[in-house]
This record gives structure tokens, sequence and C-alpha cells, in this order.
């Protein structure tokens, strides 16, 4: 159904190509991941298919890549759109109308299907979905998962043949990633469509691949072949993969079950070596306290040659009683919070249960309707900007919008100038989390990754007492994630105090020593890490779920005990 031969892509002004020997096919019913760590060229790949690449990209492509026997290159994504539906990395960028129902509606309207046919469409794919509460809704105020969901919600609608979906669970909450993939295999498996996905949280998306195409390093020739035979190879591999690897088990486990069912040796000689150094679930053990001595990476020798801000309070933010309504939602409600320096707290919840407003709240972006909120002794909506980036810095769900000159040194040298920093401190923080960043490349050209490297680079720099991140994997391999838990945890040790809003239990697993979870607008839990995701089988990483009952949360943690 979807066939390359031989293509490469090579971008106006690249010396060398992005893709090159790209050969497979991915036949008709079928669902083929594309994996490969974060800059690669996957959204390059899937960019060829839909016809963006080169008609929108601009570049060009050598080789020939059809779909149902149509050339891309000699056909527009316009004259692609009755085969191919594509969702990208960015949903915001391709909308069309305002509102969820006419979004949904937009795609078979073009097309030209019959009334009622799209009017059942639509109730089918608001139900499937759970966006039937949202309906009427503006798409510009749904939190940035719902937004996904209509993204996707939109390409179903007119049923094509293929499916191309960029990172489509990036900013689902978990339970909502499971829901949207069993529609996908539903159509896969029911209505013979063929889907070709990039993703990089293989965790969610793994079991569900017939075939994987694994991109490994930029410019090498992909490789083809079943899940477990490319995961024992792949340089991105899931938690499970992990633990199946350090057992040495074969076949390697792709899944929970598959690994629960291999885990019974692996617990009992955890048990017998661990003895009482095993976490217990009542104690946030790992990761190491915010007391732990100062990191001496060279991340944080160059954050300590930056401007140096005042003394921390006790503690960098308090919130309290805190109530924000939006629109006609309330979208907070008897929020009590603290964050103390060195403590890195992950805030979890379901799409659209208030994450984003409460970062939104710490930063001034959305004002209380009652409580208050004091972010080292400031009100944040009442505060200056050039005052407040002293205190707090968010790096948002879509990095795009830090970002406004037009190469990366332009956007580093006007960071270093904004915080009063030392000249080329971001640049440097840029090349510290994901080497292989170009000076004079465009933001807007950058993969979704490297994106967020900038992003978060440009807010680092300032040095913020209180840093916070809404979403910050969309985009990032396992070996960036580990980079960025490094600087983060090496941020905490220096008495940053650091909020994480994600969906990505693994992340929070990690770095988190507290997790908060949010729903419908009211903190549900507080606590460490350990006991709070052990609790909770959605928030639950997959080592946690693999040797339950004893709370491992990540495969670092089960390798270091065995060591
Ligand atoms: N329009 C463009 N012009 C120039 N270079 C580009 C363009 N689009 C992408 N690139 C470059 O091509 C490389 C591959 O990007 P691509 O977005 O395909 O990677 P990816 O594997 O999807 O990354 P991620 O996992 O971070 O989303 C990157 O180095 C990127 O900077
Ligand atoms: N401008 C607005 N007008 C009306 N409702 C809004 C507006 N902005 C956000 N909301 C609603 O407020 C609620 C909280 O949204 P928020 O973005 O804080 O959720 P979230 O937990 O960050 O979600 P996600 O995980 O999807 O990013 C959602 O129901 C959202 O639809």
């Amino acid at each position: 159904m979807i066939r390359f031969e031989d293509v490469s892509v090579t971008y106006d002004g690249a010396a060398e190509p992005t893709v090159r020997g790209v050969d497979f096919e991915v036949p008709e019913g079928e669902l083929v991941l594309l994996v490969g760590p974060s800059g690669v060229g996957k959204s390059t790949v899937l960019g060829a298919v839909s016809g963006l690449v080169p008609h929108f990209t601009g570049g060009t492509l050598r080789g020939r890549v059809t779909v149902a026997g149509r050339d891309t290159r000699t056909h527009k994504p316009r004259e692609l759109a009755d085969v191919v539906g594509t969702v990208g990395q960015d949903p915001l960028s391709h909308f069309v109308t305002d509102t969820v129902e006419d979004e949904l509606a937009y795609g078979m309207e073009s097309l030209g299907l019959a009334p009622d046919v799209m009017r059942r469409r639509v109730e089918e794919t608001l139900d499937l979905l759970g966006l039937a509460a949202l309906r009427d809704r503006p798409i510009a105020t749904l939190s940035g998962g719902q937004q996904q969901r209509v993204a996707i919600g939109s390409v179903l609608t007119p049923h094509p043949r293929v499916l191309v979906l960029d990172e489509p669970t990036s900013a689902l909450d978990p339970a909502a990633a499971e829901e949207v993939l069993a529609v996908l295999q539903r159509l896969v498996h029911d209505l013979g469509t063929t889907v070709l996905m990039a993703e990089h949280r293989l965790e969610r998306v793994i079991q569900y691949a017939d075939q994987v195409v694994l991109l490994p390093s930029p410019g090498a020739a992909p490789l083809l072949g079943t899940p477990s035979e490319v995961m024992a190879v792949s340089p991105v591999y899931p938690p499970v993969v992990g633990l199946g690897r350090l057992a040495d088990w074969s076949p390697l486990p792709l899944t929970v079950r598959d690994a629960r069912r291999r885990a019974g040796a692996l617990r009992e000689g955890l048990a017998e070596v661990a003895g009482d150094t095993a976490p217990r679930a009542d104690s946030a053990v790992i990761p190491p306290s915010p007391s732990r001595p100062h990191s001496t990476s060279r991340l944080s020798r160059l954050l300590r040659r930056a401007t140096p801000t005042a003394p921390a309070p006790a503690q960098t933010a308090v919130i309290e009683s805190l109530a924000v309504r939006r629109g006609r939602v309330e979208a907070l409600r008897r929020v009590d919070l603290t964050a103390a320096p060195g403590e890195a707290i992950a805030l979890m919840g379901r799409n659209g249960a208030g994450k984003s407003t409460l970062l939104g709240a710490l930063v001034g972006l959305v004002e209380p309707a009652a409580g208050s909120v004091r972010v080292g002794g400031a009100v944040p909506h009442r505060t200056a900007p050039r005052e407040l980036i002293r205190r707090v810095g968010l790096v948002p769900q879509e990095p795009r919008d830090l970002l406004y000159a037009d190469t990366v040194t332009a956007e580093c040298a006007a960071a270093d100038h904004d915080a009063g920093a030392e000249p080329g401190t971001c640049r440097a923080l840029v090349s510290e989390l994901l080497p292989g960043i170009a000076d004079d490349t465009h933001p807007r050209d950058l993969s979704e990754g490297q994106r967020l490297a900038l992003a978060l680079a440009v807010v680092l720099t300032a040095r913020p007492p209180l840093l916070l991140l809404d979403e910050p994997t969309r985009g990032l391999d396992y070996a960036a994630k580990a980079r960025l838990v490094t600087v983060l945890r090496g941020l905490a040790a220096e008495g940053h105090a650091i909020v994480l809003a994600t969906h990505d239990v693994e992340l929070a697993a990690d770095l988190a020593h507290r997790v908060v979870i949010l729903a419908d607008g009211e903190i549900v839990a507080d606590g460490p890490t350990a006991e709070v995701v052990v609790a909770s089988p959605s928030f639950a990483p997959q080592v946690t779920k693999v040797l339950a009952p004893q709370p491992w949360l990540t495969v670092a943690q089960v390798r270091n005990a065995l060591s």
C-alpha cells in the first residue's frame, strides 16, 4: 500500500541527505511503527508519504514513494487526501476550522460526502474518542491532549485507506493513549486500514505493531523486522525490553504481561540481593533526595557561572485554595500546593485535568478566581515579566511559542541578553541537552526534540529558582530523555524547584521526588513518587507493573541493585 524505493531526502542548504536508502513496503492492513532517535528523520519519512515532503518543506526527494499506486512526488498532498489521512506533531498548525464538530466534518466536506454520512461519522467519532462533551467548543480553548484527540478524530472521519501519524499519543494521558490505540487497531483489523506511525514512547505502542522500521542513525539505511527482531538490536527500546536485556530473557518481552510471566526468578533475586535496601512504597528513596551533593557536570558549572540569583526562600512556591476559571470551565478548585527548593514534582492526571492551568497560574499567565499563588514571595500575575523571569520560567507544551528569532544562534543571543547571562551560556546548554544542532538552522526547521532542547536552554539561561515544564518529552528519544533527567536532577541538586506536567510515567518515575495527581481541577493525590504511582495502575511505570508487589520503578534501579 505504501512503497519506498531507494528514497533519499536532502533539505535545501544541507550538505548530506537527511534520510537515504529508504526502501521498504507497508502492506495493506498492517500497522507499521517507525522508530529511531530524535532528529533522525522519522517525520521526514512520514512527510514523504503524505506529500508534505518535498511539496511544503522544500528540498529534493530522490527515488520513489507511492501510496495506493500514486507517486507522492507528482501528486500534491491535496491530490492524496482521499487516500491518506495525516496527523502531524503539531495539531494546532493543521486545524482549519474553529470548533470541534466543524473540524471533524471538514475532511469529509472537502471530499464531498453526503450530509447524512457526515453526520453519522461525526457522532461516531465524538463517542469513540471521548469528545462528545467538547463538541461545541472552540478548538483554541482545548487542552493539549483534547486538541490531539480532535486532530486524530478529524483524519478518521473520511475513513482514509492509509493513516500517517507522527507521535499521535505524545499529548495524551496514559488511558487516552490506550483508547486511541485500540481504535486504530480496530481500523487495521476490521477495515484493513494501513497505518504508518512514528512514536517515541514505545512502551505505549510496540505491542500493536505488525512490523517495525528502525532508523538507527542520521543518514543510515533503515532496518525492517518484527517488533522483537528490531527491539533486540535497537538503540531505542521500552523499559520492558530494557529489563529483558538485563535479565537475558529470550525472546525479549514486548508487553508487561510477557515480562511478568518471566519475572519470577528476577523478583526472587532482587528480594535476596536488595534485602533491606529494596525501595519501599512509602519512601521516596529514588530518585536521590533533594539534599544530594552538588552535581559537577559541565552543565552545572555553566549554570554556576551565570548570574547568581537571590537566596531562595524556604518555599519556592506556595499555592493556597486556588480556583481558576477558563471561560465556562472551572479549571482548578481548592488547590493547595507547595514546591520547596531542590524538589522535583511531577504533575499528572487525565487530559483536561488542569495541569497546564496550574503551571499557567505559577507563571502569571492565568489569574486566580479565588485563593493565592506566590512564587519567591511575588504574586506572578501582578509581577512585571522582566522581574518574573528571574523567579520562574516555563517551557510551554508547544516550545515554538517561546521562540521568535530566525536562527538558533540569534535565539540564544537574545536569551543570554534577556537573562543578563554570560554570552554563550544558552548555546552551550543547547549542545549539552542535544548535541548536533546547527547554529544557523531556523527554529521552525528543527525536529520536535531539537526545538524542545532549544526552548529549555532559553529558559534555563535565566536560572529561574522555579522551573516549570509542560509535557517536556515530546519528540525526545530515551537517550535525550535520560540527558534531560540528568540536567534536571543537577538543577534540583543546586536548589531549583522543578514542577513538570507530564503524561510520561517513565519520566516521572525516573525524576520526580513527589507526584501530584489532578482530576477535574482538584488534587486527588500528593505524595512520594513510589507511593503514588504504585497505588495507581494508570500512572505506574512498566517496571513497577512487572515486578509488583516489589515497588521498583526503573530499569536503572534494578540494574544498580543487581550490580
Ligand atoms: N524543512 C526543513 N528544512 C531543513 N531541515 C529540516 C527540515 N525539516 C527537518 N529538517 C532537519 O532534518 C532532520 C530530521 O528531522 P525530522 O523532523 O524528520 O526528525 P525526527 O526523527 O522526526 O525527529 P523527532 O523525533 O525529534 O521528531 C533534523 O536535523 C531537522 O533539523
Ligand atoms: N480558554 C479556555 N476556555 C475554556 N476552557 C478552557 C480554556 N483553556 C483551557 N480550558 C479548559 O480547562 C480545562 C483544563 O485545561 P488544561 O490545559 O489545564 O488541562 P491539562 O491537564 O493541562 O490537559 P492536557 O493533559 O490535555 O494538556 C480543560 O477542560 C480545558 O478544556
